[in-house]
């Protein structure tokens, strides 16, 4: 049917992109969409987010598999070991499911939350789901507190990102879509958070179809550097299976209305 034709079909070009994605993913049209651009005057400084400091706890794991969406790399990283709690998330608490990414054709561009009209040239989504609530991610994805998403700016710097750089040393292997590999090396989610634990808070969406209205959204204030070479070879991936070369060089939603939604901030 035609749904299936443009499920299969979903992209960020003029014909399948963010502009018809609610033709049939009707979510994406709803009133707390993601991302937004973060207005940091409006940003309320809210006292309770102060107090209820946000914690993470991440295992160190090898072996993950990381494997080629056809919209980006995704590293899935089940982590029962894993919390993150507190700051907007009330008494729950969420576990890393897995991690991504979206860039853009240049370096100009490329992050989905943007910070006063200002784009960064890529962002990285560490998702989480609520196991106090819920049973599986699928399900938590249903619910408007099952996910909370932890989004990291790209700065391009003159210093490569260790962290990253296990992921570009992979992609080589995973150039089509569907593929996927193993990353030999040790990866520690926490090695890719800034140092500065600064965020803003808002909820909203995946913003990627079907754009479900479940997300708790974390967006950390300070930049991590990775140079233009790490993200040119994102740009190298292949949105197609066979040997027909599209390369995945945009994968970003562009600002959606933030409407009557508050927009805290903490700076931690
Ligand atoms: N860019 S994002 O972090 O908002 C994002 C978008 C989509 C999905 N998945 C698509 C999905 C979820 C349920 C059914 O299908 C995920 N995720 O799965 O973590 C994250
Ligand atoms: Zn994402």
């Amino acid at each position: 049917t035609r749904a299936r034709v443009m499920a299969a079909e979903w992209g960020y070009s003029p014909t399948n992109g963010p502009d018809v994605w609610a033709r049939l993913f009707p979510q994406a049209g709803g009133a707390r969409q993601s991302p937004v651009d973060i207005c940091t005057s409006i940003a309320s400084s809210d006292s309770n987010l102060e107090m209820k400091k946000l914690t993470f706890a991440y295992e160190s794991q090898s072996d993950l598999r990381i494997l080629n969406t056809g919209h980006g790399w995704k590293v899935e990283a089940p982590q029962s070991g894993s919390r993150l709690e507190g700051g907007p998330l009330g008494e729950d608490i969420y576990q890393l499911e897995q991690f991504h990414c979206h860039w853009g054709e240049t370096s100009a561009e490329g992050s989905e939350h943007t910070v006063d009209g200002r784009a960064y040239a890529g962002e990285l989504h560490l998702v989480h789901w609520n196991t106090t609530k819920y049973q599986s991610f699928a399900e938590a994805a249903q619910h408007p507190d099952g996910l909370a998403v932890l989004g990291v700016f790209f700065d391009v710097g003159n210093e490569s990102n260790d962290e990253i750089e296990k992921i570009v040393s992979t992609l080589s292997e995973i150039k089509f879509k569907g593929q996927f590999t193993d990353i030999p090396d040790v990866i520690d989610p926490t090695t890719f958070l800034p140092s500065g634990l600064g965020y803003w808070t808002y909820l909203g969406s995946l913003t990627t179809p079907p754009c479900n209205e479940c997300v708790i959204w974390i967006v950390y204030k300070e930049p991590i550097t990775v140079t233009e070479e790490q993200l040119v070879q994102f740009r190298c991936l292949s949105a197609c299976s066979g040997e027909a070369e599209e390369f995945i060089v945009k994968n970003y939603r562009p600002p959606q209305p933030l409407g009557n939604r508050a927009l805290r901030e903490c700076n931690a």
